[in-house]
C-alpha cells in the first residue's frame, strides 16, 4: 500500500508554505538545531501548533530565504509525486520586505521552478486574527497582483488560528468579484454560528470541516446544509490528529465523506510541522477505512475536479492519472 501511495500521482490543494518546512529546509536557511529540534517534538495541541509557525517565519523573513523556502518546498512535493500543487501562503512584511514583496517573491520562485512534473499554483491568505482594514489591504494588494500574474494567483484563504479573530464575508464577496476562487477554513474547531456564516458564503472549497456533522462537534442543522451544498472538502487527517481536533484516524470525520460519498481531496496543511507527506496521508487512509487502491486512485483523480487549474490544465491531469493506471494495473494486485 505504502509503495503504491508514494508512486500514485497525487494533487495537493491544501499546503501552508511556512508549515511546509522540512526540516532538511530549515536547516539550509540558516535555522539553528535547537529551534529545529523541537520544531515536530513539542506538539500538544493546536494552540501549541501555533507557537511553531514562528520558527518558520523567522527562517523566511528575507527575500532570498522566501524564494529559497518556496522552491524547497515545491521540490519536496514533486519527489513525492504530486503533479498538481496549490500552495497557499499569508503575505507578510518584514524589515525590509513588503507583503506585495512577499507575493512577488512567491510567485517568481514558483515561476523560475518551471519543471514538467508538477503543476503550481498559488492561493493568498487572509490571517483570520488580523483586522478588517489589515485584511483589506492584503487583498487589494492580491487582487492587484492577480492582474499581474493570472496564470499563478488563482485563489484566496482564510486561515489562522480558528479559536481568534473572524471571518469577514465581504471581504470573500469583494474576491469573487474580483475573479477570485475561495477555500476557506471552516469548522476547524466548533464555532457553529461562523460555519453556518461561512456557508451561507459557499466558498469553493472549505479547509478541514471538521465541525460541521453533530457526531463531530457540528449540528444536526450545519450537517444538513452542508449536505445539500455539497462543497468539496480538504481533508487533513495528520494535522487534525495532532491538533486534537480529530480524536483519531479511525474517528475523523472523513468518516461521514467516504460513507455518504461526498466530495473531499486528502492535503498535508503542514507536511512540515506534522511530519508527514501526501503520500503518507493516501496510505493512513487507505489502511484506517480499508480502502482498495482504486478507491485511492479515485480520490486522487476526483481532486482535480475540486482545484483552481483552468480546463485544459484539469484535462492534462486527469490524463497523466489514466495513463498512470494504464500503465500501473499489472504492477499492483487488486488494483
Ligand atoms: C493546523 N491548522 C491550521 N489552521 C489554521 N491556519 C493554519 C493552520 N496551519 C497553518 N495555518 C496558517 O498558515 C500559516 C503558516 O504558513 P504561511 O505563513 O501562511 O506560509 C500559519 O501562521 C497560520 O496562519
Ligand atoms: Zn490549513
Amino acid at each position: 500500500m505504502e509503495t503504491f501511495c508514494q508512486k500514485l500521482p497525487k494533487i495537493e490543494l491544501h499546503a501552508h508554505l511556512n508549515g511546509s518546512l522540512s526540516k532538511s529546509t530549515l536547516k539550509q536557511l540558516g535555522c539553528s538545531e535547537e529551534s529545529i529540534k523541537n520544531y515536530q517534538e513539542t506538539l500538544t495541541d493546536i494552540k501549541q501548533v501555533f507557537n511553531q509557525f514562528q520558527v518558520a517565519h523567522n527562517a523566511t523573513n528575507t527575500l532570498e530565504n522566501l524564494n529559497l523556502a518556496t522552491k524547497c518546498v515545491i521540490e519536496d512535493f514533486a519527489k513525492d509525486n504530486v503533479i498538481y500543487l496549490e500552495l497557499r501562503t499569508t503575505p507578510r512584511s518584514e524589515k525590509d520586505l513588503s507583503e506585495r514583496d512577499y507575493i512577488e517573491t512567491v510567485v517568481e520562485a514558483i515561476r523560475n521552478y518551471e519543471s514538467s512534473k508538477i503543476i503550481v499554483k498559488l492561493i493568498l491568505s487572509l490571517d483570520r486574527r488580523r483586522s478588517w482594514k489589515e485584511q483589506l489591504d492584503t487583498l487589494d494588494n492580491i487582487i492587484d497582483l492577480k492582474q499581474k500574474y493570472p496564470d499563478l494567483i488563482k485563489g484566496v484563504d482564510l486561515s489562522g488560528d480558528p479559536g481568534k479573530g473572524e471571518f469577514f464575508k465581504k471581504l470573500f464577496e469583494k474576491a469573487r468579484d474580483n475573479g477570485l476562487k475561495t477555500a476557506i477554513h471552516c469548522g476547524e474547531i466548533k464555532n457553529d454560528n461562523e460555519v453556518m456564516d461561512i456557508l451561507d458564503f459557499k466558498p469553493d472549497r472549505i479547509g478541514h470541516g471538521t465541525c460541521l456533522h453533530p457526531d463531530y462537534g457540528g449540528s444536526e442543522e450545519i450537517w444538513q446544509k452542508y449536505q445539500h451544498l455539497k462543497i468539496p472538502i480538504e481533508c487533513c487527517l495528520t494535522s487534525n490528529v495532532v491538533c486534537l481536533t480529530s480524536k483519531s484516524y479511525e474517528e475523523h470525520h472523513v468518516k461521514e465523506l467516504l460513507k455518504n460519498s461526498l466530495p473531499f481531496s486528502l492535503a498535508t496543511d503542514d507536511k512540515g510541522v506534522f511530519n508527514t507527506t501526501l503520500s503518507k496521508e493516501f496510505t493512513v487512509l487507505g489502511q484506517t477505512f480499508s480502502l482498495s487502491k482504486n478507491d485511492l486512485w479515485n480520490i486522487s483523480r476526483n481532486s482535480i475536479d475540486y482545484s483552481f487549474a483552468d480546463e485544459e490544465e484539469k484535462g492534462f491531469i486527469r490524463f497523466a492519472l489514466e495513463q498512470w493506471k494504464i500503465r500501473n494495473i499489472e504492477n499492483y494486485p487488486n488494483f
